[in-house]
């Protein structure tokens, strides 16, 4: 098959509730389920898949399970404290560093385990992680906000592999329930990563000192797809994004604004305006948006940002929303999704 006729086999995931799980993997082979739970639990392997419950819900109801498939049979393991399952062109794998009071070494451990065996197995390209840090405003046992300790570590184990800004994939970074800090990655074998920044936003790894020791490292999206000429066809992971323009943080208290900003710079982040720089060519806008999550800080707000998310996004759009703090003490709210 020639490579113009390549075709990914690309992940896709579901939204489910937690009971609905067992259908969804009667479908398919299962890359992974991850529960969006009322608790916090180490990545395990349970009748033979990857499940790593994030304590994201308040309540059961609340609960939902996001189901990575594949069309391809899976393999799982152990490696390091990191658990993986892996299809031959994609591999998930999880981990959880526990509560500590101090999360810059243990960060920098377990991503090194995570990205150690990406390396191992031959899935260098990653391109999107999830990172799910508890108490993430609150500051560590030494005064440092822990959100910005994490970054530091996160910063250090990228450094140990030589990850170049360009390089590093899109990502979450974003309060919990509880649990310490939980993380899962998705790499592919053979596709190919365009990193994609907002030419309305400052790169994260640019922020200045004044948002921690180290910036965070994460791409505003990645640019899957099989090959490097395909401009057209591929997914855009998009990383979580907020309330801001060039480094700052826009519209402090005022979560209607901070919702607006928050959608219109994935609109213009996915536009054919902005992916002209990258030569990607899909004429997105924030219909194309799939696998929502909308994350709020107060619970009282979702209300009134699921009215304002139900105007803009496709009514057939797969979104959740969930109550948990945001990367810095000043934002509302952050979004993230995929454009498939
Ligand atoms: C919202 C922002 O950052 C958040 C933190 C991220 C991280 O540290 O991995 C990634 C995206 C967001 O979840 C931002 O800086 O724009």
């Amino acid at each position: 098959m020639t490579q113009a006729q390549q075709t990914v086999n690309l992940p896709s995931s579901v939204f489910t509730g937690l009971t609905e799980v067992s259908e969804i993997a009667a479908t398919g082979n299962v890359l992974g389920v991850i529960n969006y739970t009322t608790e916090c639990t180490d990545p395990r392997v349970e009748n033979g898949q990857l499940r790593l419950d994030l304590h994201m819900a308040a309540t059961d109801s609340e609960a939902f399970a996001e189901v990575w498939t594949t069309a391809r049979p899976v393999e799982t393991g152990e490696h390091h404290g990191a658990v993986y399952a892996h299809d031959g062109e994609y591999l998930l794998v999880a981990g959880r560093i526990a509560p500590t009071g101090r999360y810059t070494e243990d960060t920098r451990a377990a991503y090194v385990a995570a990205l150690d065996l990406m390396d191992t197995l031959g899935y260098k390209n990653c391109f999107r992680m999830w990172n799910f840090i508890n108490d993430i405003n609150a500051d560590n046992t030494e005064g440092l906000e822990i959100y910005r300790d994490f970054c530091k570590g996160r910063a250090e184990a990228f450094e140990l592999f030589h990850f170049g800004d360009k390089e590093v994939p899109s990502a979450t970074g974003i309060g919990s329930q509880g649990g310490g800090i939980a993380f899962y990655f998705l790499a592919s074998r053979s596709a190919a990563l365009t990193s994609v920044e907002n030419s309305k936003q400052m790169a994260a790894y640019h922020y200045p000192r004044q948002y921690g020791p180290r910036p965070p490292k994460f791409a505003r999206a990645t640019y899957l797809a099989a090959t490097h000429t395909d401009r057209r066809s591929g997914q855009l992971y998009v990383a979580g994004t907020a309330s801001i323009r060039g480094h700052e943080t826009l519209h402090d208290g005022d979560i209607v604004k901070q919702v607006e900003l928050s959608l219109d710079n994935i609109e213009h982040l996915i536009s054919d305006e902005n992916l002209a720089d990258y030569e990607i060519t899909q004429g997105n806008s924030l219909l194309n948006l799939d696998n929502i999550k909308v994350y709020v800080r107060h619970r009282s707000d979702i209300p009134a940002v699921r009215k304002m998310c139900e105007e803009r996004f496709s009514p057939n759009a797969r979104v959740q929303y969930l109550n948990v703090d945001v990367c810095r003490a000043d934002l509302l709210v952050e979004i993230e999704g995929i454009v498939a």
